[in-house]
């Protein structure tokens, strides 16, 4: 596959070799100062001591600052061409989610992209609330980075327990009950249904999927817009919770894989609509690396048809809500399962995890004639009073370990 190298250290130079539909052609060289498209692990800021400018003579500075100011422009030509061609991968692969604010060309750029821009109407305000999200996301792991180096996570991963087995967990929670696996999520809130729970104790909420049967749990981390957090992830983990956890996050950058690692994650979310094919593969392969397992979202064909299309993935969540649209629609499941896809999906013995508006035992049903082996659901256990009870409802029958189902 042609594209654009992920960036694996600031201040490296990057080879760039993109090959996009539209005939772009670009083999060069850039010299990466900060993030770009999330994928360059850290930003760096001039380390020249200011005394050392001071004893300097004003002509020398004069020169020096002419100088650097072009060398400056030229580098924040390159990155924005970077990022320009980053958009031309994404859109060849009908990625509709624009990963930043568009940014103007810099001064003195002349080149392919020009006469797109002139098109762009309200090019700087979100199309919609995923676009949102990921644009909010961008700067908040910028400023997360900075208080946590990669270095010093690198180390609290090596340190940490090792991962528990997320998909092996699904697979024998399959064979115990005969149901989908549960993954059940410890959500407060979402933009699109608002609050779900007031008194919201995630270790509380956490124990009883627990006692109630599920294999997994997800724990939402982002704070603005479902009003989790990674404290609730620490937090699960060290109360002596058994079941693997995901970390239900908008990932954008591999710092997040390490983050989410360093708090206790055994498994992350990687959502199709916001990532290329290549960003996939590469944050596939750092899951790997620290032994944690993957579930990557998918909600049309298109990005099912992606996704068939990358080596190495275990774990296929079909999301029946639309992160763009809040449209939830059961079905979707059913229709992206039919067919050839259905046929790869079998062949290559992936699991498949039917994700959102899953409330009744007649909901799992459907899910799973259509071929789920997994199921992931929040909003209709979680608005319990008792969310053990509410497992045992939303299956019509007690799954959890005590009980003897056969
Ligand atoms: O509360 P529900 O409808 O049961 O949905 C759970 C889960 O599928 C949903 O929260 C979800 C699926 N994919 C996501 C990606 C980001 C945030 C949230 C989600």
């Amino acid at each position: 596959m042609e594209g654009l190298v992920p960036v694996k250290s600031a201040g490296q130079r990057l080879p760039v070799r993109v090959v996009s539909p539209s005939l772009y052609r670009c083999i060069g060289s850039v010299s990466i100062r900060r993030s770009v498209s999330g994928f360059a692990m850290d930003r760096r800021i001039d380390s020249r001591s200011p005394s050392l400018f001071a004893i300097r003579s004003q002509q020398t500075d004069l020169k020096e600052s002419l100088a650097s100011s072009s060398v400056e422009n030229d580098l924040r030509i390159k990155e924005w061409e970077v990022e320009m061609y980053q958009n031309e991968i994404a859109i060849s692969q009908g990625i509709r989610i624009r990963r930043k604010p568009p940014s103007k060309a810099p001064l003195g750029y002349s080149g392919p992209f020009e006469l797109r821009l002139h098109d762009e109407q309200d090019a700087d305000s979100p199309s919609n609330i995923l676009e949102e999200i990921t644009w909010y996301k961008d700067e908040e792991v910028s400023r997360m980075k900075e208080l946590n180096p990669l270095e010093a996570l690198k180390k609290a991963v090596e340190n940490a327990p090792p991962t528990r087995d997320f998909v092996g967990a699904l697979r024998m929670a399959h064979q115990r009950t005969g149901f989908p696996g549960l993954i059940a999520e410890v959500k407060k809130a979402s933009p699109s249904r608002g609050i779900l729970k007031e008194n919201f104790d995630p270790v509380e909420i956490a124990q009883a999927y627990e006692r109630g049967g599920a294999a997994c749990l997800s724990v939402l981390t982002d704070q603005k817009y479902f009003k989790g957090g990674f404290e609730n992830l620490e937090a699960i983990r060290s109360a002596g919770v058994k079941c693997p956890l995901l970390c239900k996050e908008f990932v954008v950058d591999p710092w997040q894989i390490y983050y989410a690692r360093a708090k206790g994650a055994d498994a992350v979310l990687l959502i199709a609509a916001v990532l290329t094919d290549l960003e996939i593969a590469y944050l596939l392969e750092i899951c790997k690396k620290l032994g944690l397992s993957a579930l990557v979202e998918v909600h049309d064909e298109r990005e099912m048809g992606r996704v068939l299309g990358i080596e190495g993935i275990e774990l296929v969540g079909i999301n029946n809500r639309s992160l763009e649209t809040f449209k939830v629609d059961i079905s979707n499941t059913k229709k992206l399962l039919e067919g050839e896809h259905g046929r790869q999906i079998r062949e290559k013995d992936m699991i498949v995890v039917g994700e959102s508006g899953l409330f009744t035992p007649d909901d799992i049903a459907y899910v799973q004639t259509a071929g789920v082996k997994a199921v992931l659901v929040g909003e209709s256990i979680v608005k319990q009073s008792d969310p053990e009870k509410g497992i045992a409802g939303l299956f019509g029958k007690n799954i959890s370990h005590k009980n003897r189902l056969t």
